[in-house]
């Protein structure tokens, strides 16, 4: 691994045939990116929000060939602005700027900048490019790479959305210096799911270097980075529409999501994504299908990089009518992704609602 910061640190390709692309790692916004980006096209328009731009949107500006037409749309901050009405929004600016088919979309900023800059590039005039800038650590691990875009609708999360692949991804680990110790975490329970559904020995790892992932220690925070991308990548470039492999990745969201469309004013995704692995795994123990020390060790790990580990209260009918909605359904049944062993997951498909009902409430917090 190169010491300096203004080295590329890694390269991994999302292979996808003619869709392919690279997803380049260094720690800051480079001397490269200039070159990198010397093929955009003559209209650039940034799609980012308030908080990130007074960080990263004049070293990205300046990255940037100099002679091109460069919009900057800033959308609010949080989950809430992930919605039909800031997608509208984003299309208003782009067709009153007289934006072509062969614009660039660059999405500066967490999943929620990523996902719906994704989907509005995805329909735009039918399908402009876009790249990623991802400024999260969960943008960095997961959102920026494999073509999900989508928005929320107030019945459920991504509801409305497009698999559609970026051009490139640009992550800059020093990004992560300025996010706090809550969205850091949240990144952190998707580096953690890779490790349950796909890779004991990464796991282990992630156990073994928990004080410096937590100090965000450089080199640690790009070997995470690295390995949960090359798993995204490996998983995506197999599956890319989510016909078997790909479930796998979402783990633990069928819970995940019920939480967060309940709660998204104070549930993050990562939050409610560390308690749905946790309610997954616990079912899986009331099954005897997973060890109890395989489910004591996700509990502690998720505890460690500091993710909640349960449940709040929420009525089982509210449960059921949300999880209802995952897009795992099939035939109107519910699908889940089950850890059997870590570094191992299976989707199943679960009709005893009693026995889910069970692992959910065993998870719940109880505050009386
Ligand atoms: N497309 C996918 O495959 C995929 C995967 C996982 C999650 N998601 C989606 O991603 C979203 C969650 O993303 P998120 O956790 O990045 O949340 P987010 O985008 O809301 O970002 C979290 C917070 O961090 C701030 N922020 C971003 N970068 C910063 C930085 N470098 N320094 C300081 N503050 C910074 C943001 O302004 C925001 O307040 C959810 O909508 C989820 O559904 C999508
Ligand atoms: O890339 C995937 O595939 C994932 O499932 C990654 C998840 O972490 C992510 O939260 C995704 O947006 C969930 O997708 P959904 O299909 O359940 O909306
Ligand atoms: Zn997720």
């Amino acid at each position: 691994m190169q010491a300096d910061s203004q080295t590329l640190i890694h390269r991994i390709d999302v292979g996808l045939a003619e869709r392919s692309y690279p997803i380049h790692i260094g720690r800051q916004l480079n001397s490269e990116l200039p070159l990198l980006l010397s093929n955009l096209p003559q209209q650039v328009c940034i799609i980012t929000n308030a908080t990130i731009a007074a960080h990263y949107l004049a070293p990205l500006q300046a990255a940037l060939p100099s002679d091109r037409t460069v919009l900057v749309h800033a959308i609010a901050d949080g989950e809430h602005a992930k919605s039909l009405t800031s997608y509208a929004e984003i299309m208003d600016t782009l067709i009153a700027a007289g934006f072509n088919r062969d614009c660039a979309l660059l999405a500066l900023g967490g999943g929620v900048v990523g996902d719906l800059a994704g989907f509005v590039a995805a329909t735009y005039q039918r399908g402009v490019d876009f790249y990623q800038f991802p400024t999260t650590l969960l943008a960095q691990v997961d959102s920026s790479v494999g073509g999900k875009t989508a928005v929320n609708h107030p019945g459920g999360k991504n509801l409305i959305g497009a698999f559609y692949q970026p051009k490139a991804v640009f992550i800059y680990t020093d990004c992560l210096n300025t996010l706090s110790s809550r969205d850091f975490a949240c990144g952190l329970a998707e580096v953690v799911k890779y490790g349950v559904i796909y890779d004991a020995e990464f796991f282990s790892w992630l156990e073994q270097n928990q004080a410096q992932l937590l100090a965000r220690d450089p080199e640690t925070l790009a070997y995470a980075i690295k390995r949960s991308c090359e798993i995204k990548a490996e998983i995506v470039a197999a599956d890319e529409r989510e016909q078997g492999l790909r479930a796998l990745l979402n783990l633990g969201h069928t819970f995940g999501h019920a939480i967060e469309a309940e709660y998204y004013h104070s549930w993050r995704h990562g939050e409610a994504v560390a308690v749905g692995t946790v309610i997954a795994a616990h079912y899986m123990r009331l099954q005897e299908q997973f060890t109890e020390s395989d489910y004591q060790r996700i509990v502690r790990l998720l505890k460690n990089l500091g993710l909640p580990t349960q449940a709040p209260a929420l009525d089982e009918l509210k449960w059921q009518q949300r999880m209802q909605r995952d897009k795992k359904v099939k035939s109107g049944r519910m699908r889940f992704i089950l850890p059997t062993r870590i570094g191992h997951a299976e989707m199943r498909t679960i009709t005893d609602w009693s026995a889910i009902w069970q692992a959910i409430s065993a998870v719940t917090e109880h505050t009386d």
